[in-house]
């Protein structure tokens, strides 16, 4: 770029950032100045009102003097949340105002516009012309989806096409241009490669300024009720998945808010990595939460459920025995669609026979026997679906506990209680009694008037039936009190013993049989039986059972929904059950699904695949609402790594990497754990030394994390941190952790504790070695303690270096 360009640029910068700051300037006492107003006006609201009701006219007069001083009131607040609004994105643009430049020249137009892209839009006073576009605009799409030359994009109008004459791209640091490139192909890999060879941070970043095409089109999908992207590791998925958050909140600015979106993510720790993105982009961040979250919500706290975490780490930790085979068969046999079927035939059966209830019990006494439910249940018309006369029952137990509390009213216990009464019980009381007396003044005063014209005095404490009235409406209030929590268990349903019925499916073949009509049953069906009414016994639920349980739960009392919910994001999607799938969309019936994942790393027992005619979330919405969409490149790590981590996977899928290079892999093979400890701590004080301060020890399970964690300890390890499944957000440093928490996140070097065959030996190890691997962005180093893990040794020797011991 020649100087004088370069100054050309400079210059515009140099009056885009005055008149940026003349706008900031005029805005602030503007803001600050309503913000006053408004907190004034709410202060003195009454006193601008006269309250004056001696005439009809008068009193019309007062209402309306309210209404307009809460209409002036809400006016300002409004008015004063647009403008801080603007005031901050100004605040945001002024260091760095924009990140890119196109010049379109539109088809039937003899001239070019420049156009400018930042992180929201700046525009001149008159309110036509733009300084800055915000990226999310449509014509900003350009920058992403072309190179100069023919162009085109698309609006609500219609396509608008043309030539792109230019592309330039800029960093900016506090007003000034530090870097400038001219763009000819994508999207400068200049700039990308400068992003990319940056450390990795405890908060994933925004990528506005370089966000890929193939990434733009799943942050602009707009069409599909479900949108599935299946990505390699590291090709940006949840960065796209965050930018994709922020332009539907930018799109639908007047219909969409940032709590009407939820994303499902698959630990604690991740939450906290990725809840920057957002308002960083001057958005508020969606709901973020985990599946176990909201199956611990739905299932109540009767059952405590074991989360995915303990099941991967039996699954990986437990010795192989009888136990052992029949947990894993059950887990499979959960997680089937025969399973599903097998449910909703149970809930056929339970329509004629079998439904199981708690009676209702009220101090030691049996009020209604579940046996008087059953026949109630049964006794409705046999075509309804169970939610329906489920339904019908909660009403009949409603008005039978209505009837029921009548009679109370002259139990004994409640006479007695009467004498024991608080005076705040009393005083309620005495208020109901005389609740037709008014609190505010021209209220009472209208009420006096009424009892003059209607010459009908009111009810007083003077009457000669006083006592008596206070009397009843005091039993009244004990009982009702005590029937509340009937009333409410019979709101909640709990009246339906789901527990046993679940339970009931596990009784033995035969009658599993009768009640599923299932052909195909496990091989170790009884193991299963056995460890799963154990488990319950215990009130505790496996995780591969709680989805099923829910679901039996929605067969028989009605599906639970959330309408609010417009989109849903489910990132890992690829561990995800169907069974999950189903139940997320039924929660959501509003909602559109995007679901992020790799199938590559599928570590959990059950997954789903994401792509391809076999895949079964394909048929959650039709092919025809379903959009796939594939990302190949990696970004993550440099390309020596990438080779390495994509050897490791069997298949041939397509990764590419990006051009950034590195060392390759080093492998170090050592005699003992002691040496092999003195040696990574060793590396891991090369590591910082070299400017990395993000270093994670991976480790494939918790246990073995947490020994791994002890052992360095012992050795004088400065400040290093053990992640568990509790660990809740996420700093940069030294860590060790489980591989299954570091799922989604990045780290500068990636040390794999124990690479040998004891750790990464059966073919289900596989994909857990390449996703911990693919955690590195620039270094990665794998240690063994004997031979090396199969899935190394059938690596060619080309792809890696080999340490020193
Ligand atoms: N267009 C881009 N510009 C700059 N950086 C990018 C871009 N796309 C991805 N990256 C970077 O690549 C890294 C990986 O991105 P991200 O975590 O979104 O990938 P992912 O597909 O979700 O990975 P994984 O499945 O392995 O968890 C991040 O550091 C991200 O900032």
């Amino acid at each position: 770029m020649d100087a004088q360009e370069w100054q050309a640029e400079q210059e515009r910068l140099d009056r885009v950032t005055e008149k940026l700051k003349a706008r900031i300037g005029e805005l602030e006492p503007v803001v600050t100045g309503l913000s006053d107003q408004a907190a004034e006006l709410r202060r003195r609201f009454w006193e601008e009102v006269t309250v004056n009701t001696s005439s009809d006219e008068e009193f019309e007069e007062t209402f309306y003097t309210i209404k307009q001083q809460a209409a002036v009131l809400s006016e300002r607040e409004r008015r004063h949340r647009l403008l801080t609004q603007q005031w901050r994105s100004l605040n945001r643009l002024l260091p760095s105002p924009y990140f890119g430049r196109i010049d379109f020249l539109e088809d039937g137009l003899n001239l070019s516009e420049q156009i400018y892209i930042g992180v929201s839009s700046f525009v001149e006073q008159d309110g036509l012309h733009f300084l800055v576009y915000d990226w999310r605009t449509p014509i900003a799409s350009l920058y992403y989806d072309h190179s100069p030359g023919a162009a085109s994009y698309d609006t609500p109008g219609g396509r608008i096409t043309g030539t792109m004459e230019m592309k330039r791209q800029y960093q900016i640091q506090h007003g000034q241009i530090r870097n400038l490139f001219d763009a000819n192909v994508t999207i400068g890999d200049e700039l990308l490669q400068q992003m990319l060879s940056k450390g990795a941070d405890s908060q994933m970043k925004s990528i506005v300024a370089t966000i890929q095409k193939e990434q733009n089109a799943i942050i602009r999908n707009d069409r599909s009720r479900l949108l599935i992207v299946q990505g390699s590791a590291g090709s940006g998925k949840t960065s796209a998945a965050l930018q994709r958050v922020a332009y539907l909140l930018y799109k639908n600015r007047d219909t969409l808010k940032a709590d009407q979106i939820v994303l499902f993510s698959p630990n604690p720790i991740f939450n906290s990595y990725v809840s920057s993105v957002l308002p960083e982009l001057g958005e508020e961040n969606m709901q973020q939460t985990t599946l176990q979250e909201y199956l611990e919500y739905w299932l109540g706290s009767s059952l405590r459920l074991e989360d995915p975490f303990d099941q991967i780490e039996y699954v990986l930790t437990a010795q192989s025995t009888l136990d052992y085979e029949a947990r894993l068969q059950g887990m499979k046999y959960k997680a089937s669609e025969a399973f599903l079927k097998a449910l909703q035939n149970y809930a056929q059966w339970l329509g004629q026979e079998g439904m199981l209830f708690t009676g209702i019990r009220f101090q030691d006494r049996e009020l209604i026997s579940a046996k008087q439910i059953n026949s109630k249940f049964y006794s409705f018309d046999a075509s309804l679906r169970l939610a329906n006369r489920i339904e019908l029952l909660k009403k009949w137990l409603l008005k039978e506990l209505s009837l029921l509390e009548l009679k109370e009213r002259e139990a004994s216990w409640v006479k007695e209680d009467l004498h024991y009464l608080d005076n705040d019980q009393y005083a309620e009381v005495f208020g109901e009694l005389h609740k037709d007396r008014e609190v505010f003044d021209i209220a009472e005063r209208y009420a006096l008037i009424h009892e003059k014209i209607r010459n009908k005095r009111r009810e007083d404490e003077g009457d000669f039936d006083y006592a008596e009235r206070e009397e009843d409406l005091l039993s009244q209030k004990i009982v009702k009190v005590s029937f509340k929590p009937l009333r409410q268990k019979v709101k909640k349903l709990s009246f339906i013993d789901v527990q046993g019925l679940y339970a009931g499916l596990f009784a033995d073949e035969a009658a599993y049989r009768e009640k599923s009509k299932e052909a195909e049953i496990p091989v170790l069906w009884a193991e299963i039986c056995k460890q799963t009414k154990e488990k319950l016994d215990r009130q505790e639920l496996f995780y591969e059972d709680a989805t099923p349980y829910l679901y039996l739960k929605e067969l028989i009392e009605g599906v639970r929904t959330n309408t609010e919910i417009r989109h849903v994001f489910v990132d890992e999607g690829q561990d995800y059950l169907m069974f999950q799938y189903e139940y997320i969309k039924k929660l959501f019936p509003r909602a559109r699904m995007t679901v992020l994942g790799d199938f590559g790393q599928a570590i959990f027992t059950q997954s789903t695949k994401l792509q391809g005619a076999d895949s079964p979330l394909v048929r959650l919405y039709g092919e025809d609402e379903t959009s796939l969409i594939r990302l190949v490149r990696s970004y993550r790590s440099t390309r020596e790594i990438v080779e390495f981590t994509k050897e490791l996977l069997a298949d041939d899928s397509e990764i590419v990497p990006f051009d950034r290079s590195g060392p390759r892999p080093l492998l170090v093979r050592l005699e003992d754990g002691e040496k092999r400890d003195a040696r990574l701590l060793k590396d891991i004080e090369a590591l910082k030394a070299e400017g990395f301060d993000s270093i994670a020890v991976i480790t494939k399970t918790a246990a073995e994390s947490r020994t791994a964690f002890e052992s360095l300890q012992k050795q004088d390890c400065e400040a290093l941190r053990l992640i568990t499944k509790e660990t809740v957000t996420f700093q940069k440093g030294v860590m060790v952790v489980p591989v299954y928490l570091a799922k989604g996140i990045e780290f500068d070097a990636v040390l794999i504790y124990e690479a040998s065959p004891q750790a990464y030996g059966l073919e289900n190890d596989r994909k857990l070695l390449y996703t911990a691997c693919t955690r590195a962005m620039h270094r990665l180093h794998l240690y063994s303690t004997g031979e090396w893990s199969p899935f190394v040794q059938a690596l060619p020797a080309s792809l890696y270096e080999k340490g020193p011991n």
